[in-house]
């Protein structure tokens, strides 16, 4: 044993001082040995990256009068914020559905309310669209209480493989559901200028939508492949390059921000579920059961506001939010992504 050579320890590679990845650099997504900078990020107004802040909780709270015993939905699970608040109301009676079409961050949620006390005697969650609700109940029955707080988690945005976001170089995917459908650089791929252009205006009021589309299809016939966030930034910025010098920064943000929201909700086909949830909402609800709905976009409030109505009008709901319900001040100071909330609610008969 004492003659045995020291063994060669390899050199540690130097990492540099700028980390390197997306878990490297957010210290928020290991919350056990960083709750000091998670607190930090909160504090200051933003969502820690891997978390999600949920939105009008005691609003919700306030109007869905939940009780133990009661059956309930959560359209949209997320990171289950609203969720495990709603599961405080049941006291451990009752059962809560929770629904997710996003299969990555939906097992992550599960296991995390788990660890919190809420199994499947109190919980079932599942990789469905709330599209087909109507299939759902005929498995669970129908609900005391349904929410749905559209759009996509912070979790979602905040990875870059994701592809959410123009503030970070990933690939152009955007689907809530990576395992189905085709990505929006796919999407982009046999689209028609006119069709694009239509995309841009109708999913997110763009006023630039005939330069970026043009600039996007220029783009293309040079061979060029619009792949990755980054590509995409680029085009737009190609494409307002005429507007004057002190305008062009702001704007660039704006259209990208806009021109990838066109595309999310494209590629999820979010007017498309959200219509089908809507007409089939009254069927799965009981009689005074209560449904609530976030929205972050204007066409998607148009929408929830005119089938509430027109249920009103026929009697289905016995009573709908007159005025749509907005986040307070203190919510939108201490979290920015509260500002776009509208929400609504609407009473069975
Ligand atoms: C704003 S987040 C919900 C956050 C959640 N309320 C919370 O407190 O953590 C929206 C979630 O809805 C999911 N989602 C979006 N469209 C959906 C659909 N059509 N069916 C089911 N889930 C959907 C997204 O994948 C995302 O996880």
């Amino acid at each position: 044993m004492e003659n045995q050579e020291p063994k060669h320890q390899r050199r540690v590679r130097y990492k540099g001082t700028h980390p390197r990845t997306y878990k490297e650099k957010y210290k928020e997504l290991q919350p056990e040995k960083y709750a000091d900078t998670i607190e930090k990020v909160i504090r200051k107004g933003g969502t820690p990256a891997g978390m999600h802040i949920s939105i009008c909780v005691q609003e919700i709270l306030d109007f869905l009068q939940i009780q133990p015993g009661q059956q309930g939905l959560d359209a949209t699970l997320g990171y289950g914020g609203h969720s495990s608040k709603m599961l405080e109301c049941l006291q451990q009676k009752g059962h809560l559905y929770a629904l997710d079409v996003d299969p990555i961050e939906m097992k992550k949620t599960q296991a995390r309310l788990e660890g919190m006390g809420y199994g499947p005697d109190i919980l079932t969650v599942k990789q469905m669209n709330f599209a087909d609700i109507d299939l759902l109940v005929q498995e669970t029955g129908k609900f005391d209480f349904v929410l749905a707080d559209l759009g996509v988690s912070s979790m979602q945005i905040d990875n870059p493989e994701r592809g959410f976001t123009y503030k970070q170089e990933g690939p152009l995917d955007l689907r809530l559901n990576p395992e189905k459908g085709i990505s929006a650089a796919e999407r982009l791929k046999d689209i028609s200028q006119a069709e694009l252009e239509g995309m841009l205006m109708e999913n997110s009021d763009e006023p630039y939508a005939r330069e970026i589309s043009m600039a996007i299809l220029s783009e293309q016939r040079k061979g060029h492949v619009i792949d990755t966030t980054t590509k995409l930034k680029e085009v737009i910025e190609k494409a307002l390059v005429r507007l004057p010098k002190e305008e062009q920064k702001e704007a660039v943000k704006k259209s990208c921000a806009r021109t990838f929201q066109a595309l999310r909700i494209d590629v999820n086909s979010e007017f498309e579920v959200l219509e089908a949830f809507l007409e089939k909402l009254p069927r799965i609800l009981k009689p005074q059961g209560r449904v609530a709905i976030l929205t972050f976009h204007s066409g998607e409030d148009r929408m929830v506001k005119k089938s509430f109505q027109s249920f009103y009008r026929e009697g289905v709901y016995r009573d709908i939010a007159k005025e749509v319900i907005r986040p307070s001040k203190e919510e939108c100071n201490q979290n920015s992504r509260a500002r776009s909330t509208k929400m609504r609610w609407a009473i069975k008969a």
